[in-house]
């Protein structure tokens, strides 16, 4: 721009950068962000007393670590947690013990997982929403994991976390194995984050046990998922040693 004065260089620039960021915080105002943490499970694989959702991870149950990790993400998500009813009380005497005062809504956990956040999706009726679905189970999650899916999902529509294999894969089929290109395989992990109206027609489908998470029920409507970089701390506690790994990596691991 020349010819004009510096500090009028500098006033266009200020204004111009100020409108961009107004229209971009009205287009962000519009959009409504939700997780839905699933810990609808029992837990079977774990065989522990209570449900592993509930088992303490270097002192706090691990899933108050998970929706910690989404209180921390900058869209600053509002929660609803899908639990068993009979854990209803449970939760509210462990939030009390640990002076865990997160805002979060509690809906009843389903029969499976797919049926948790069926329910957990009739608490949503904001058809701008962006909804990121997390396994309670996962609490070592990174929040730049949560924002980045969040981010995605409001362009792509289906953002979903995920690693490549690290190890050779061998596919077996009748009794004879065979090598896969490990390149080519994607180890899925939560979270698998949705526009509201996508996700909402996916789970109007009648749930058959291929649905082993939100992408392949979203997937199956026809519709095409993004993968993004997971985090290969981002454990899921599935057996009893998970436990001891998982406290390690977040003592090594600041998230
Ligand atoms: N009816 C169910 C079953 C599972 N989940 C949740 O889905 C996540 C991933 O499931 P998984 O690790 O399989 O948990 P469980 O079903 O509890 O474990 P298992 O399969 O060993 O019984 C967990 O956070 C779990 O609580 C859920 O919300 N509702
Ligand atoms: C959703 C999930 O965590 C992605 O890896 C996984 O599919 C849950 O599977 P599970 O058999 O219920 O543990």
């Amino acid at each position: 721009m020349p010819g004009l004065p510096r500090f009028a260089r500098n006033d266009k620039l200020h204004n111009i950068n100020y409108q961009l960021t107004s229209h971009i915080s009205n287009l962000t105002s519009q959009i409504s962000y939700y997780a839905i943490i699933v810990a609808g499970g029992s837990g079977s694989r774990m065989r522990s007393d209570v449900p592993k959702q509930f088992l303490l991870l270097n002192g706090l149950p691990v899933m108050m670590h998970t929706i910690q990790a989404f209180a921390q993400s900058t869209f600053r998500p509002k929660i609803i947690l899908a639990l068993p009813r009979q854990f209803h009380g449970y939760w509210k005497d462990l939030c009390d013990e640990y002076n865990f005062d997160l805002t979060h809504e509690i809906v009843a956990g389903g029969e499976t997982r797919f049926h948790s956040v069926k329910n957990a999706l009739q608490l949503i009726t904001d058809s701008d929403a962006l909804v990121a679905i997390q396994d309670a189970v996962r609490p070592l999650t990174p929040v730049a994991v949560i924002d980045e899916a969040y981010k995605v999902a409001a362009q792509t529509g289906a953002a979903v976390a995920a690693v490549q294999s690290r190890d050779s894969i061998r596919q077996m089929h009748n009794g004879v194995s065979k090598n896969l290109r490990r390149d080519e395989i994607y180890l899925v992990q939560t979270p698998q984050t949705f526009r509201y109206n996508l996700l909402k027609a996916a789970y109007e489908q009648p749930y058959h046990d291929g649905f082993t998470d939100d992408a392949s029920v979203v997937e199956s409507l026809g519709e095409t998922i993004t993968l993004i970089e997971g985090s290969y701390t981002n454990l899921k506690i599935t057996y009893p040693e998970d436990i001891a790994l998982a406290e390690t990596i977040q003592k090594k691991l600041p998230r």
